[in-house]
């Protein structure tokens, strides 16, 4: 089995905020992430398939379709937006890292199937530098 990774990045807008709280309690519990007028971060996206080479391409999938799934689906959607209010996929979530890595998961899992033989293994997303989050799917 090879593991077969792309980097795509976007930027956008958004602030933690649980509505069944105060903003008090939403400051208290999300600090700075909780600012009414929204805070934006520059966002890395790295998605991993898994599959066995194809013997005419020698590749487990064509990395330049993958991206432009990946463009097509998450980014274009996420890309310069604000993530509470512009994204129909995070209506009524949660904007953390997590909640957004499971829904480019259940939009990505699919569309990588309909065009490859190779299964999505992991996605890994940068908030920050410093913060990620990785999801396997289950
Ligand atoms: N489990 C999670 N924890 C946090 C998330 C998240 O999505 N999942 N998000 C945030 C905030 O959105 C926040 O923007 C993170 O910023 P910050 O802590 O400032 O991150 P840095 O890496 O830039 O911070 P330094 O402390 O300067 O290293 C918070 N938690």
């Amino acid at each position: 089995m090879i593991y077969v990774s792309r980097l795509e990045h976007f930027n956008a807008a958004h602030k933690l905020h649980n509505p069944n709280w105060s903003l008090a309690k939403n400051k208290e519990v999300f600090g700075p992430c909780a600012n009414v007028n929204w805070h934006g971060h520059n966002y890395e996206l790295i998605v991993t398939v898994k599959g066995k080479p194809d013997p005419e391409t020698g590749f487990v999938i064509d990395l330049k379709k993958l991206s432009t799934l990946i463009r097509k689906h998450i980014i274009e959607k996420v890309d310069h937006k604000n993530l509470n209010l512009d994204v129909p996929f995070m209506e009524d979530k949660l904007a953390s890292t997590e909640n957004l890595v499971m829904e480019f998961w259940k939009i990505l899992e699919p569309r990588i199937a309909e065009i490859s033989k190779a299964r999505l293994h992991s996605l890994k997303l940068y908030e920050t530098p410093r913060n990620y989050v990785e999801y396997f799917g289950e």
